[in-house]
């Protein structure tokens, strides 16, 4: 059995747009979520990732949250390109264009780059988280899988759908990142609960004994958020920023403006930078740069 995207987004495929009459060409689909298709396509010289979603009020909130985002003078400006339908067997299927990004899982890129990059990528977070909040918003759903770590370690958001205006209640949410879960506040939108999340997202990805597992199955009456602290001990880089951790899990901050302060602080006093052997390129550099001074020498002795 075929789902029903499967022709429509097929490599090669052209998607046109019912109302504005732009043609997108299929480059190959990005993912499936609950929430809809994404796929990166083409239009002209230039990439997007088009999604397309048939749950209509799910697919609207995220477009409503995207189009207030992508009005604001901040790096979210124009994340939004453009909304319309698709007919999709005889359907009409809602789709929206936005900016593609490039980039990988922070899982995958801490694992082939090294732990000591949840510095700069943590700190890269909480400036996006930053930037969201004064906004008014929260984005609720924060986690592993709603984030692109690209060079360098550059964060960017993505699947909006769970951005919520602060005071309302949580729309969106996955169980293990969600403060209700382990008890340790309401679901309500506050700059503290995407900061819960945020904790446990550095901890998902500093656990390398795959703690996790095992705790997040216990009984809901034994769950509490003192079961995740053996994972700072387990590395390096999670005792570390384990000051920070436990502070956010725990709702020490109101605004998030003061949790990317404190870490900021944290990290520069430990002087705390990815490791430089990270850098190929940096290697390479100061080998032609040597090999260059010793021909200019040999030359003009
Ligand atoms: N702007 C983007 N640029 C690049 N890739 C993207 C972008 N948006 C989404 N993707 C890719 O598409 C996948 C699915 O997107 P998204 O999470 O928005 O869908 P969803 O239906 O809301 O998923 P979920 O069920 O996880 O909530 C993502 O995991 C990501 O790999």
């Amino acid at each position: 059995m075929t789902t029903w995207y499967e022709d429509a987004f097929r490599p090669g495929s052209e998607i046109r747009g019912k109302w504005n009459g732009r043609v997108y060409v299929v480059e190959r689909l990005l993912g499936a979520g609950s929430n809809g298709v994404v796929a990166l396509v083409r239009r002209g010289t230039s990439r997007f990732a088009l999604k397309a979603g048939r749950e209509t009020v799910d697919h609207q909130s995220e477009i409503n949250s995207l189009h207030a985002l992508s009005l604001t003078a901040t790096t979210f400006k124009h994340f939004l390109v453009e909304v319309d339908d698709m007919i999709v067997q005889d359907r009409e299927v809602p789709f929206f264009v936005m900016r593609y990004i490039e980039g990988v899982r922070v899982s995958d890129y801490i694992h082939k780059h090294g732990q000591d990059w949840i510095y700069v990528i943590g700190s890269n977070l909480l400036k996006k988280l930053t930037e969201l909040h004064r906004c008014g918003y929260v984005f609720g759903d924060l986690k592993i899988e709603n984030m692109i770590v690209s060079k360098y370690g550059h964060v960017d958001l993505i699947d909006f759908g769970g951005m919520t205006s602060k005071g309302r209640a949580i729309k969106q949410l996955t169980e293990v990142y969600d403060r209700g879960f382990w008890k340790a506040g309401e679901r309500v939108a506050e700059e503290s609960y995407d900061l819960f999340s945020f904790a446990i997202l550095m901890m998902k990805v500093l656990d390398v004994r795959d703690r996790f597992q095992n705790i997040q199955h216990s009984l809901p009456q034994n769950r509490e958020v003192e079961q995740l602290y053996p994972i700072l001990r387990d590395s390096r880089a999670a005792a570390r920023i384990a000051p920070f951790l436990q502070r956010a899990l725990n709702g020490h901050w109101q605004s998030s403006e003061e949790a990317y302060q404190y870490w900021k602080r944290l990290v520069a006093d430990q002087k705390l930078t990815p490791s430089p052997l990270n850098f190929p390129w940096l290697k390479i550099c100061f080998a032609a740069s040597l090999l260059l001074f010793c021909a200019t020498v040999y030359i003009y002795w």
